[in-house]
């Protein structure tokens, strides 16, 4: 998978070159590019961003110089991604779809946002996908954060990505729709707090029994939006009984 990743701010972008998506990097199952934005400006100051039509606080980023840059990046088959607070939510399934995309490209926005006929424009070029997509309800300064998530989020899901691809199964937020079970390591007892005995059994019936509980539990407890969202054949007699 190529991405692409365009921003004024490469250098937010570094993390990336790090742990799991530098070794996704050096293997070559990622093939991760970040560009400056600037690099496609044609003034002296390079300018990216400019006041916004009907007025109101802060500047937009130029059409222009965004067009250049993705004229220059995008092809057949390219998925292009605007984060932005008033996009679609992005979740474990966002990233799923993604994972198995040949090309995604990144505009990250900086200011109030980019001009809205950038993802217009491109919503019409055939072969092209646009989508703008949210990270949660709070408002952070620019997409960069949000395309350091998407990558992770996606990269992990690559093939030969993550060592152990069974830690990608059971995953909360994963096809069960619950949250995680708590996890436990030695030492069995510490700051008097015992691990739960089920889990030292041996009986694997058992535990995995335990693990859903906790996840019902915990998913009823604090996301029960996850729990109406489960399809009635997703919950068993006993489920429903927890
Ligand atoms: N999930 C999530 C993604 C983002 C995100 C993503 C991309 C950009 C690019 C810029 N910003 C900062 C920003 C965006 C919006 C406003 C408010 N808005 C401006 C236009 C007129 C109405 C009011 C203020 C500042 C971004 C923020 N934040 N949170």
């Amino acid at each position: 998978m190529r991405v692409d990743v365009v921003t004024i701010f490469p250098d937010y972008l570094a993390p990336l070159d790090l742990s799991l998506v530098g070794k996704a990097r050096t293997a070559g199952l990622l093939d991760l590019r970040v560009h400056d934005l600037r690099d496609w400006t044609s003034d002296r100051h390079r300018t990216v961003d400019d006041t916004p039509f009907g007025g109101g606080a802060g500047m937009v980023m130029r059409p222009d110089v965004w067009g250049r840059a993705l004229d220059d990046l995008l092809d057949e088959g390219s998925h292009l991604l605007l984060p932005t607070p008033s996009g679609t939510r992005f979740t474990q399934r966002t990233a799923e779809r993604l994972a198995t995309e040949t090309h995604l490209v990144v505009a990250c926005g900086r200011y109030e946002g980019i001009d809205a006929r950038v993802a217009e424009h491109y919503a019409t070029r055939s072969g092209v996908t646009v989508s703008e997509f949210s990270l949660g309800d709070y408002v952070l300064n620019g997409g960069e954060v949000a395309a350091l998530v998407l990558v992770e989020a996606v990269a992990r899901l690559l093939p030969g990505v993550v060592g152990n691809p069974e830690s990608l199964v059971e995953e909360s937020h994963g096809a069960a729709g619950l949250l995680e079970y708590p996890v436990y390591t030695k030492p069995p007892t510490w700051a008097e707090l015992d691990v739960p005995e089920v889990l030292l059994s041996g009986h694997h019936g058992r535990i995995a029994r335990w693990r859903r509980d906790q996840a019902l539990v915990r998913t009823a407890a604090r996301r029960p939006d996850l729990l109406d969202a489960l399809a009635p054949d997703q919950l068993d007699a006993h489920d429903r009984a927890t």
